[in-house]
């Protein structure tokens, strides 16, 4: 009988080549009305997973929770079950004025500050996503008409530190655009496995605005974070349309 991976409760007869990696498990609810035949697969802690068509390409979304801790589990697992593309879907703090709700960050980089990724390798290793991948994600948010921006991201392990306004203001005059949680984890085990990575964050939080008012408000269905949602899901999922027409 084929192995199911621990966390994920998965196995390699479920796997798709392209998974979504959204933290958040009720995201897959709205992920799952642009795909067709889909089918819920498990839901096993904060890794809650969904398979369908997108397009006529198999597409998983598999929900990694918060933090680089277990979305390095996912991205291990779903390696180990034969996923081969891997888009993280998530939000950020915005670090930069003029990065308004709802605007897509296409992370080209991302600054190590979280646990994961420096328990498998040392911080001179790159963060980054695949370049393949990312050009993918940049053309399919244009042809959308998505409001992109393209460049650095922080991922961080804990919002309320005493010092995170230092921190952030910190960062922000590095030129580093968002805060998120994931993604330097999910670009360092994809580097080291083999899996092409990117990822694409929806801003719920403006520089320097409430960010516990504006993380309250994002489940309104009016708002611009939700458009924002939708187009970070649609540009991921016709980027895993090119990279399969593109064979790789
Ligand atoms: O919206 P998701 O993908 O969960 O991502 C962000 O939201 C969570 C914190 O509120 C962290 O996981 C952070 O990275
Ligand atoms: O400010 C924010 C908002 C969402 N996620 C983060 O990591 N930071």
């Amino acid at each position: 009988m084929a192995e199911i991976m621990p966390h994920i409760r998965l196995s390699h007869s479920q796997a798709a080549p392209y998974a979504l990696l959204p933290g958040d498990p009720a995201r897959l609810d709205r992920i799952a009305p642009y795909l067709s035949e889909v089918q819920e697969l498990a839901y096993n802690r904060e890794y809650r997973s969904i398979k369908g068509l997108y397009h006529g390409v198999p597409v998983m979304a598999v929900s990694t929770g918060i933090g680089g801790a277990s979305a390095a589990i996912a991205v291990e697992e779903l390696s180990r079950i034969g996923v081969r593309g891997m888009i993280r879907i998530g939000s950020c703090g915005a670090l930069k004025k003029g990065i308004g709700l709802g605007d897509l960050i296409l992370v080209n980089g991302a600054v190590r500050d979280d646990g994961a990724s420096s328990s498998y390798v040392d911080s001179k290793y790159p963060a980054i996503p695949d370049t393949g991948l990312l050009i993918d994600c940049m053309e399919s948010a244009k042809a959308l008409g998505a409001r992109t921006h393209v460049g650095i991201a922080r991922s961080h392990d804990s919002f309320y530190i005493d010092q995170e306004e230092e921190i952030c203001a910190y960062w922000a005059g590095k030129g580093v655009l968002g805060s998120d949680m994931e993604t330097a984890a999910v670009f360092v085990t994809g580097g080291l496995r083999g899996v092409k990575t990117a990822s694409i964050l929806n801003t719920v939080v403006e520089y320097q605005d409430e960010l516990s008012e504006q993380i309250n408000s994002y489940t309104d269905g009016e708002s611009a974070m939700m458009r924002g949602e939708q187009m970070e899901i649609l540009t991921a999922l016709e980027a895993f349309v090119r990279m399969n027409q593109s064979g790789s």
